[in-house]
C-alpha cells in the first residue's frame, strides 16, 4: 500500500485525511504529515491516527504520493524546500488554487509527475467534489491511484487543466456560497420567530435533500423547482422576489469574480 503525506495540515488537509480516514481507503498508519503548527498537528494526529513527520523533508522523502496542502503564496518556498528529497518516481499532488501544472514543475526545476486537482472542505463527511487533471508523466493507472483516494470522500471528474479555474468556482469555493446561503435562511426564519438551532437545521437539511434530488432524479433544477411552486402558491412569491432582487445575477457575478481571481493567481 502507498504512503500519503501532507505537507501542511490545515483546514483542506484535515477534511481529506478525516475523509481519508473514516472510508478506510487508507488506515491512519499510511498517512504522514508535516506543518509548522505543532499543535494543530498533534491534534491531528491524535484524532485520525496517523504519523507526524518531524518536517516537510521528512514528510516528503517517504512518501510515495505527496499533497501540497499550504496556501499557493507558500508553493515556491515549499517546492525549494523539499524538492531533493522527493523519490525518482513520486507524484506530486496540488491542491492549490490558480496553480498550473507548468508552474509546479518549474519549481521543481526538472520533470515531475504532477497531479492538479480542487477538492472542497465537505470532504471530511464524505460528500467531496473534486476534479483532477494530470501532466504527461503520470500513466492512466497512477491517475487512477490518486482519482480512487479523492473518491473515497466524495464524487471526482477528470477535467482538462483550462477548466480548473471554474472548478474553483463552482466546487472548492462553493461550500462558502452554500453555508452563507443557509445562514441567510435562518435568519430569514429567526424574523418570523423561529429559534435559531431549528432554523439551522431545517435550512440545511432542506439543501442537503435539494442537492440530492438533482444527483438522484436527473431532473434539470428548473423542473424540479417548478414541483414545489402550486399555482397562486407561496413557493411563487419567494422565487418572483428572489428574481426581483437578481438572486441569479448576483450568484453568476459572484462566479465570475471567483474564476477571474483564480486566473489572476495563475499569472503570479
Ligand atoms: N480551504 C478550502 O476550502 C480549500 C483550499 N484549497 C487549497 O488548499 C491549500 C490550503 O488551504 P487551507 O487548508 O485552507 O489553508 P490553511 O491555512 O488552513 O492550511 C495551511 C497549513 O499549512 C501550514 N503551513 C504554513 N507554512 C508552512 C510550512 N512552511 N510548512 C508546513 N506547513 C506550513 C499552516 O500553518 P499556520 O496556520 O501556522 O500558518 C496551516 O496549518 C491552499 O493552497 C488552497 O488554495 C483548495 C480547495 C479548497
Ligand atoms: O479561497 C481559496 O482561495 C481556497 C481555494 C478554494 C477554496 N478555498
Amino acid at each position: 500500500m502507498k504512503r500519503i503525506g501532507f505537507i501542511g495540515c490545515g483546514n483542506m488537509a484535515q477534511a481529506m485525511i478525516g475523509g481519508i480516514v473514516k472510508a478506510g481507503k487508507y488506515p491512519g498508519s499510511r498517512i504522514t504529515a508535516s506543518d509548522l503548527n505543532e499543535k494543530n498537528l498533534a491534534a491531528v494526529v491524535e484524532r485520525y491516527g496517523i504519523e507526524a513527520a518531524a518536517n516537510n523533508i521528512q514528510c516528503a522523502e517517504g512518501a510515495d504520493i505527496v499533497i501540497l496542502a499550504v496556501k499557493p503564496n507558500l508553493y515556491e518556498r515549499i517546492i525549494s524546500e523539499v524538492r531533493d528529497a522527493f523519490r525518482e518516481d513520486a507524484i506530486v499532488v496540488t491542491i492549490a488554487a490558480g496553480r498550473s501544472m507548468d508552474s509546479t514543475e518549474g519549481a521543481f526545476g526538472r520533470r515531475i509527475k504532477v497531479v492538479r486537482v480542487m477538492p472542497n472542505t465537505p470532504s471530511l463527511v464524505g460528500e467531496g467534489m473534486s476534479s483532477l487533471c494530470n501532466n504527461d508523466l503520470v500513466s492512466e493507472g497512477e491517475l487512477q491511484e490518486v482519482v480512487e483516494i479523492f473518491e473515497s470522500f466524495g464524487r471526482t471528474e477528470v477535467v482538462e487543466e483550462k477548466l480548473m479555474d471554474v472548478v474553483t468556482s463552482v466546487s472548492g469555493s462553493a461550500p462558502a456560497y452554500i453555508y452563507m446561503f443557509i445562514e441567510a435562511m435562518a435568519d430569514g426564519a429567526v424574523l418570523d420567530g423561529m429559534p435559531r438551532e431549528k432554523a439551522y437545521k431545517m435550512a440545511a437539511q432542506t439543501v442537503l435533500g435539494a442537492a440530492k434530488m438533482v444527483v438522484e432524479t436527473g431532473k434539470h433544477p428548473g423542473q424540479l423547482k417548478d414541483e414545489v411552486c402550486s399555482p397562486g402558491g407561496t413557493t411563487i412569491e419567494a422565487v418572483a422576489t428572489f428574481e426581483e432582487k437578481g438572486l441569479r445575477n448576483a450568484v453568476i457575478t459572484a462566479m465570475r469574480r471567483c474564476t477571474e481571481k483564480s486566473r489572476e493567481m495563475s499569472r503570479g
